[in-house]
């Protein structure tokens, strides 16, 4: 069973695949799949993207950096959104995030992470990376070196990494394991390329499971055979 684990939460997650919102549906589901790891006692954080707000490409009218800039408050948003989730339903959680002073929004400290983990709260990453040309892919690769997390779970709309998208090709072949070195040869769009290089310099092996799946993170965190592995 992983210990430390940072799990990457698609905006997603929150609004129900291809959404755009909250769903009360989906944040019943989202609370209860993180209550059955939480019982185990195990130190998560949790990066959530904001694609169920804005995606910075998605914006056609705007600059870039600017775009960038909605999306990574929208990552905030989301996460205040969990945080007032969470507590409702007895999991108790803090936020920080290196882009926004807000009443509820720490700053990202290192020294404190590991207090917060102790006092068995869990650990909400927002802001992305706080720069504009990034995705919450990356921003959680680097939160989970941060925490010196044992894995990097992508929790995402498809079961593992294919040798083609599985959503536009039904003969897709589902890979078990991949290495690092051959997700960014073969330029696997299910998470960016710099965030495979951040987790193969620094040994964090990745997992890629589907979250809409009951069951699958519990799965994951207890070790078992799902998903895709990524590591050496
Ligand atoms: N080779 C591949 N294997 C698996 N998924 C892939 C592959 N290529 C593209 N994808 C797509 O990547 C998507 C997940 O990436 P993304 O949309 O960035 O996820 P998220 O919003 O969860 O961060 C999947 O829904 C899938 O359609
Ligand atoms: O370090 C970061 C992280 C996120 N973003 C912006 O925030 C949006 C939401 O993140 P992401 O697309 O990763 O969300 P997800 O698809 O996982 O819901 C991105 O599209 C970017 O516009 C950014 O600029 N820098």
């Amino acid at each position: 069973m992983y210990k430390r684990v940072l799990l990457k939460l698609s905006g997603e997650a929150l609004s129900g695949e291809s959404e755009k919102g909250f769903s009360e549906q989906m944040l019943t589901y989202l609370v209860n799949e993180i209550k059955k790891i939480h019982s185990l006692n195990i130190k998560l954080g949790i990066v959530t993207g904001a694609g169920n707000i804005f995606r910075g490409k998605e914006l056609k009218d705007f600059q870039i950096q600017m775009a960038d800039q909605l999306g990574m408050l929208g990552t905030v948003i989301n996460s205040l959104y969990l945080k007032n989730l969470f507590e409702k339903n007895g999991l108790k959680s803090i936020i920080v995030s290196p882009i926004v002073n807000l009443p509820s929004v720490l700053p990202l400290k290192y020294d404190f992470i590991e207090q917060y983990f102790e006092a068995g709260y869990i650990v909400l990453f927002g802001g992305g990376t706080s720069n504009p040309l990034f995705t919450t892919d990356t921003a959680a690769a680097l939160r989970a070196i941060e925490m010196n997390a044992d894995i990097l779970v992508k929790a995402t709309k498809v079961d593992g990494i294919y040798d083609k998208d599985p959503k536009l090709f039904e003969d897709a072949k589902k890979y078990n394991n991949i290495t690092y070195e051959q997700a960014i040869k073969e330029q696997i769009k299910v998470m960016d390329t710099e965030a495979f290089s951040i987790c193969e310099k620094n040994n964090l092996s990745i997992l890629i499971i589907n979250f809409f799946k009951e069951g699958s993170l519990l799965k994951a965190v207890e070790g078992e055979n799902i998903g895709t592995k990524v590591d050496h």
